[in-house]
């Protein structure tokens, strides 16, 4: 059986090394990013940025980062040189409704699904920082007809701890999406009540202690806001087909709470931000709201410093950052008398009196 994974990011690669320890010598991985593929070719892996080497593959899974309407999916389909018989399963994480058209590109190039080809839809789900391998979690499985859940089941079940197969491939496009945007509401209110809190003087943590005491219900911690790859991007793939008053609430008071962070600090001021990665305990600066805050305290005229326990100085001078160590050498004073904001303690740090109004 020869497998190719496309698109060797985050997912793709780990999913690609993942399938050469089963699998060795029956696994290629593609991608269109030419540095990517040179950098994983010295590594020592089997991996290509041309689909025209890519022939009689049995297994495609497809991981490319989406596009904001799938665009890299139905890019990477176009150059797929497809056998009969082959499966075909969509692991990247989709706007819904693209299933359907997937189907009807297969149809356009001749192929029709559940006989010439076998489509899935198997989204990725994996969390960095607590999975061990891509194949931990249970996978939500969906297809157009039986004939594809089938190949599905037959590549899947050994791979991972459990198959949740639902009828309709649309459920398997929305559930995906829904669980993030679920995680993205319970963020936010978080936040909301994490601001109440500040504004009241309640000590917010006390109250998740005292809530999450009951077992069904979790009241989460705050952070420099909902920063990452996908939350986000999938609050926005699910409000492009759902009109929600709560959705486009949540996205507002999102963008409140960060504003609300700069706006405390205010100008002017010696600022060290603990933490910048995009969450805590992943080392990752992509799409992170830490980073997204440093700026727009810089735009606001504060002088900033940041600290990471996952980086070292070296790291984060050359991502562009002040570091802590680096402010008695540029004799800039210590950020001890100015303004040290805790990533999940945004809103309490100690204000400079004139600041101290409450806002
Ligand atoms: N990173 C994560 O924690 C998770 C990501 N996902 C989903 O998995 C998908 C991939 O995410 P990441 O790996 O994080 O993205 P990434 O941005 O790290 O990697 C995507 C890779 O796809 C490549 N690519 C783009 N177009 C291509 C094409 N036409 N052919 C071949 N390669 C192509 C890019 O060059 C890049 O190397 C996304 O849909 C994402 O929403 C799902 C669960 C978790
Ligand atoms: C735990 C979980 O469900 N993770 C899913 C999620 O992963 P990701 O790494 O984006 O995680 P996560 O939700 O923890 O943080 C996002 C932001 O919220 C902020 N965040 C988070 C938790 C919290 O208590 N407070 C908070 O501010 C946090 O600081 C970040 O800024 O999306 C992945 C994906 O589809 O690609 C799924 O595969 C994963 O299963």
């Amino acid at each position: 059986m020869k497998i190719c994974v496309v698109g060797l990011g985050n997912i793709g690669f780990n999913l690609f090394a993942f399938l050469c320890q089963r699998f060795a010598g029956d696994v290629i991985g593609v991608d269109v990013n030419e540095r990517r593929v040179d950098e994983l070719r010295r590594q020592g892996y089997r991996v290509t940025g041309d689909y025209r080497d890519l022939t009689e593959i049995d297994v495609w899974l497809m991981a490319p980062s989406t596009g904001n309407q799938g665009e890299n999916l139905f890019a990477a389909l176009g150059q797929m040189v497809l056998c009969p018989g082959s499966l075909i399963s969509v692991e990247s994480t989709l706007p819904p409704g693209t299933m359907r058209r997937v189907r009807e590109f297969l149809a356009e190039k001749g192929l029709t699904v559940g006989t010439d080809i076998y489509l899935i839809h198997v989204p990725h789900r994996v969390m960095f920082g607590v999975d061990k391998t891509v194949c931990d979690t249970p996978r939500v499985i969906g297809a157009f007809t039986e004939a594809c859940l089938e190949k599905g089941r037959q590549f899947y079940a050994p791979l991972v701890p459990g198959l949740v197969e639902v009828s309709d491939i649309r459920v398997a496009e929305l559930s995906k999406v829904v669980e993030n945007v679920k995680r993205y509401i319970d963020v936010v209110f978080a936040e909301e009540i994490y601001g109440y809190c500040a504004d009241q003087g309640v000590d917010y943590n006390e109250l998740r202690r005292a809530v999450n005491s009951k077992n069904n219900v979790e009241l989460l911690e705050t952070d420099w806001g909902i920063g990452g790859e996908c939350l986000p991007k999938d609050m926005r793939f699910l409000r492009s087909v759902c009109h929600s008053t709560l959705l486009e609430g949540a996205e507002q008071a999102d963008r409140q709470y960060r504003s609300r962070i700069v706006r405390q600090v205010g100008s002017g001021k010696k600022v060290l931000v603990r933490g910048v990665s995009y969450k805590t305990g992943v080392k990752d600066l992509k799409h992170s709201r830490g980073v997204d805050l440093v700026s727009a305290l810089e735009a606001a005229g504060n002088t900033v410093w940041v600290e990471d326990p996952l980086f070292t100085a070296a790291e984060l001078r050359s991502a562009g950052f002040r570091v802590k160590d680096d402010q008695e050498n540029e004799n800039e004073g210590s950020v001890a008398d100015g303004v040290v904001l805790e990533r999940q303690r945004a809103l309490e740090m100690e204000l400079p009196l004139e600041l101290d109004n409450g806002l």
